[in-house]
């Protein structure tokens, strides 16, 4: 049995949806469908899930409804519902569904703003079964709650609960297509709560563990996961095979075709997970697995991120005070700013922030505590820092990697703000300014791949 997730770009029109129903009926084996909610069409679209943030916002900020958001999500879904030709009840549902998280939102119920963004996948999940079935499949949509999707009640933030797989299991008992909507769970007692952003890969991953499937396929619309995102260098080298905790690092900083939370639940159950085109089906896609034969080359990926901070801490013997450490990274629990990595030095210590955790007013605090309570020498903070991360199973034991990667940052004329190496067994971090991202990856691949 195969569990199979369409992405946003795979859903995004009548015509999209007309390719996922060839795809799944390609192969009896895909039996259980997750579904993203629709996303853009073309370059300048808005995400349907982003309208519904929007949606959301308007209402919260000044109690009245942004009609013209409103409008285009009902839009987008009436226009696949009447170029499928599907039967008028399955866009009454969607819009009811639509109005009755509005309503929540309106009274300001607990986790509303989680049920609006959830409409997005539900919406999609009731088109695409519908759909199915109006082709002849036997085909059913089923709610995350029926499906036993359990999460711990995190708005924007879910994490899946153990017993959610066994709950799953179960569903090996239906003999048709399931088509779930993905992004979202409920808490134990009810309450639905969203994943992160691009969370439906993750629902497709607890789903495909909890039916112990013989493959997670997760379409897109590229052919393979490329060494570098594509957005930096043009007709990167495709990836055929990596595996998790090479894609788990990659994905972590900067693959954004694959979330990086989603390869845990595949990883515990072995599952092998295949990236493919949804308009390109017959490509080969990479496949993502526990382990790989020797391979000549150790780097297999170079990934980057931006929108990082680094939080600079000195003071002379920092290394000789007992809990220095401790205390610097209570202060930013105490304030609920989680951090990304800790290099540290003799008198000195870095803390890498995402900078949407440390807004300037919490920043104020923070400089100050950090002052007042630890006594430093010196805080500083540098913003707008990116971070790239080489990636490769074996690349730990292999001798000139940081020297190449250090020759391809001087030939780019990029300064190493920050290295962090050892940490992972299959990655080796730099920090840089966000300005000379660019150019530090595309040297990185010139001297890496090319
Ligand atoms: N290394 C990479 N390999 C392939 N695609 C990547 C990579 N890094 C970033 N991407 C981007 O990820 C996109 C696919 O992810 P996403 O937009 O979330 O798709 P979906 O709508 O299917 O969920 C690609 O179109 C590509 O621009
Ligand atoms: N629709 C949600 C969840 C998701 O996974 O979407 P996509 O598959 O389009 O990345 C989001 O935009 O975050």
């Amino acid at each position: 049995m195969k569990v199979v997730k369409f992405g946003g770009s795979s859903l995004a029109d009548a015509s999209q949806i007309a390719k996922v129903r060839s795809i799944i009926e390609a192969d009896e084996n895909r039996r259980v469908v997750v579904v993203s909610a629709p996303g853009k069409r073309r370059g300048e679209d808005t995400k349907v899930t982003d309208l519904l943030i929007q949606l959301g916002d308007s209402i919260q900020t000044d109690g009245t409804m942004d009609m013209d958001t409103y409008m285009k999500i009902i839009d987008r879904f009436r226009t696949m519902a009447e170029e499928l030709a599907l039967p008028i009840g399955v866009l009454e549902t969607v819009k009811d569904r639509i109005d009755q998280a509005i309503d929540l939102v309106k009274e300001q119920s607990n986790n509303a703003l989680d049920t609006l963004k959830a409409c997005g996948e539900d919406g999609s999940a009731l088109i695409v079964s519908s759909y199915l079935q109006q082709s002849g499949l036997q085909s059913s949509y089923v709610n995350p709650k029926e499906a036993g999707i359990l999460v711990c009640d995190q708005p924007g933030g879910a994490i899946v609960l153990e017993e959610s797989f066994e709950r799953l299991y179960g569903l090996r008992e239906r003999n048709e297509i399931l088509v779930i909507p993905g992004f979202f769970g409920f808490t134990p007692e009810g309450q639905l709560v969203t994943f992160s952003r691009g969370g439906s890969d993750i629902t497709g991953s607890i789903v495909a563990a909890g039916l112990k499937a013989d493959m997670y396929e997760n379409f897109t619309d590229v052919d393979s996961v490329y060494c570098v995102n594509p957005m930096y260098v043009e007709s990167p080298k495709q990836l055929t095979s990596l595996t998790y905790r090479e894609m788990r690092e990659l994905s972590y900083a900067g693959f954004s075709v694959f979330h990086d939370e989603a390869l845990i639940p595949a990883f515990k159950e072995k599952i092998p997970v295949c990236i493919k085109n949804t308009n390109n089906p017959s490509a080969q896609g990479t496949m993502i697995v526990a382990e790989l034969p020797e391979r000549e080359s150790h780097v297999v990926g170079i990934a980057s991120d931006k929108g990082f901070l680094n939080l600079y801490v000195s003071k002379f013997l920092m290394n000789r005070e007992i809990g220095f450490g401790r205390k610097l990274l209570h202060i930013l629990e105490d304030e609920g700013v989680s951090f990304e990595h800790a290099p540290s030095g003799i008198d000195d210590m870095s803390v890498i922030i995402r900078d949407h955790q440390l807004p300037p007013e919490k920043e104020q605090v923070v400089v100050q505590r950090i002052k007042e309570e630890l006594e430093v020498d010196m805080v500083m903070i540098e913003r707008d820092m990116a971070m790239i991360m080489i990636v490769g199973e074996g690349m730990n034991q292999t001798v000139g990697i940081a020297s190449n990667a250090a020759c391809a940052f001087r030939e780019a004329g990029v300064n190493i703000e920050m290295i962090n190496q050892g940490s992972s067994e299959v990655s080796m971090m730099f920090g840089v300014k966000s300005s000379e991202l660019s150019s530090a990856v595309e040297s990185l691949y010139r001297t890496f791949f090319e």
